[in-house]
């Protein structure tokens, strides 16, 4: 027998529940569910578009971006509009987020929908054709970054220290013989640690044909492929314009041939060399089984792109730095006159020991960050933040520049202060944001530490001094204008701290084992 309200049997005598009430229950969740999407998507809907500067009808507000420094520009407009805003980009919403609290819970709180990239019609499309990690979307990016983890993870980087050892003792060597090269030399270390890395050869002369070949490579790739240097990035639907009358499609062609046949000759290469590189790990990884050789020697030349030009710039902005603040450099070499002494260069053994030549490194990337932006992120779903709408397939931009020039998180910006690290929960954007961060930071901020613990330890870096003993000035906002902004070129002044550092340098450089393979065996990467 059964009561209303407990009765459990149906009419054919069976028990209730899977066949009847449990569908009718699922069906009333759904459509609450359905419902509450609906109304949730409508109030989200309904939400203002963040606000922004008034642009040109159609274009937008390239124009004002097109002003010399568009992160100065941003900076303005943070301050107007607070910390997100939206500008536009002809077809293109571009969000940019203005403080180091909006863009940490953006594009790194929420990394799920935020570690996507945009298409990018030249450089992307016509130049990478798909092969470029940085712009690349989807499985093939996760793919991707998955096979970069296996060399550039934080384990795999430490076994690079006796590669970036032997560079950087070059570098400061050959200063000995001309300081005024301070540059190039930068430029040397940094190409030629990732091509020792990656293929297996050093670049010793700075002069190489790879070498040429890469940096005119990344000048076609930041040059050519500058988003707003072609109508196409503006309005996509160009694209359909037949290759006649479409320079860029025959720009990105010749360029992305360039490339194709530079990065499967040097992996070609990299391959028959006798001891461990990127090229053989990525060839004979399980991850890369179904790349094609041109997608995989893609992958490794990408590497040295992403690392040469970016590691440079960070040195040339620490000697600008030292020539501005010379009583930072000062600090740095009594610490390390301290903790090293005076009769060897500072090496591994002391980077635990100098705490502060490592403010000194993170203020370097903060003072001057290396990309202003960092790069393009965009979202995969609809969001809001601070009560406005962001659609779906925006562009997402973090104004690096401007953040780190917030005195509210870093009292008087402008100041190249190490000292503000003492808090040490302070941090910096310089690698960027979410999974989309920079995958080759481990290397590069042993390559900070290797690099400028040797140069400060060696060398008094300071202003040129005139004839009539007047200073030479120096302009430390002058920068060149791009993705990456490097400081325009600036006369200094780097000499030998006393005659025994250098007979010190030429000792330790002499004695030093300078051949590659018996540093890279297969059994040092094990
Ligand atoms: C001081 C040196 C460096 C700086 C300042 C730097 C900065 C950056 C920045 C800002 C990004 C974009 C991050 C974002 O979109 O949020 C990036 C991406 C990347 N970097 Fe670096 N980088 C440096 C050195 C290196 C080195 C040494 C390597 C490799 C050995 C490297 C490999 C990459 C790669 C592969 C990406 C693309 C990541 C992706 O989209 O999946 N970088 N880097």
């Amino acid at each position: 027998m059964c009561t209303v309200g407990d009765c459990t049997e149906t009419p054919g005598g069976g028990a209730s529940s899977p066949i009847t009430t449990r569908p009718l229950s699922l069906l009333i969740s759904f459509l609450a569910i359905l419902i509450a999407t609906y109304l949730f998507q409508r109030k989200r809907y309904q939400l203002p578009l963040p606000p922004g500067p008034r642009g040109l009808p159609i274009l937008g507000n390239i124009f004002q971006l097109a002003s010399k420094y568009h992160w100065l520009q941003q900076q303005e407009w943070t301050k107007k509009y607070g910390p997100i805003f939206k500008i536009r980009f002809g077809s293109h919403t571009i969000i940019v987020l203005g403080t180091y609290k909006a863009a940490r819970d953006l594009l790194d709180r929420r990394a799920k929908i935020y570690s996507d990239r945009p298409d990018l019609v030249v450089c992307g499309k016509h130049i990478s054709r798909g092969y470029r990690t940085l712009l690349m979307r989807g499985e093939m990016w996760n793919a991707h970054h998955r096979l970069q983890a296996t060399i550039l993870s934080p384990k795999m980087s430490q076994k690079y220290k006796p590669v970036q050892d032997l560079e950087s003792k070059h570098m400061i060597h050959a200063l000995l013989k001309k300081p005024d090269d301070f540059a190039r030399q930068f430029h040397r270390y940094s190409a030629s640690l990732v091509f020792s890395l990656g293929y297996g050869k050093r670049l010793v002369t700075a002069h190489e044909k790879e070498l040429r070949a890469i940096d005119l490579i990344m000048r076609n790739f930041t040059e050519a492929g500058a988003v707003g240097r072609w109508w196409v990035d503006l309005f996509p639907i160009l694209d359909l314009l037949p290759e006649c009358l479409a320079e860029w499609k025959r720009v990105g062609l010749k360029f992305h041939q360039i490339e194709c046949e530079l990065h499967l000759a040097n992996m070609r290469e990299a391959l028959e060399e006798k001891g461990w590189n990127w090229a053989k790990v990525y060839k004979n990884s399980p991850l890369s089984q179904g790349m094609s050789e041109l997608e995989i020697s893609y992958d490794a030349g990408i590497l040295y792109e992403a690392a040469s030009d970016t590691t440079t710039i960070a040195l040339e902005v620490f000697i600008l730095a030292m020539v501005k603040f010379p009583h930072v450099a000062r600090r740095a070499q009594e610490e390390l006159d301290r903790v090293v002494g005076e009769s060897r260069l500072p090496g591994w053994q002391d980077q635990a020991s100098l705490p502060y030549i490592q403010k000194v490194i993170k203020e370097t990337l903060r003072w001057r960050p290396v990309a202003v932006n960092a790069f393009y992120h965009a979202v995969t779903e609809d969001d809001e933040y601070l009560g406005y709408r962001i659609p779906k397939g925006s562009w997402i931009v973090g104004n690096v520049w401007g953040i780190h020039m917030d005195p509210e998180v870093y009292p008087n910006p402008n100041d190249y202060n190490p000292d503000r690290y003492d808090d040490e929960t302070l941090g910096y954007l310089s690698f960027g944001f979410g999974r989309r961060a920079c995958t080759g930071r481990h290397i590069a901020k042993n390559s900070l530490y290797i690099t400028i613990s040797r140069m400060l330890w060696a060398y008094d870096i300071g202003p040129n001094i005139r004839p009539d003993g007047a200073e030479v000035p120096v302009d430390d906002m002058a920068f060149t204008n791009g993705f990456l902004s490097r400081p325009v070129p600036f006369e200094c002044s780097i000499k030998p701290r006393n005659q025994n550092r250098a007979e010190v340098i030429e000792r330790e450089w002499a004695e030093t084992d300078k051949d590659l393979h018996s540093l890279m065996t297969a059994e040092s990467f094990a």
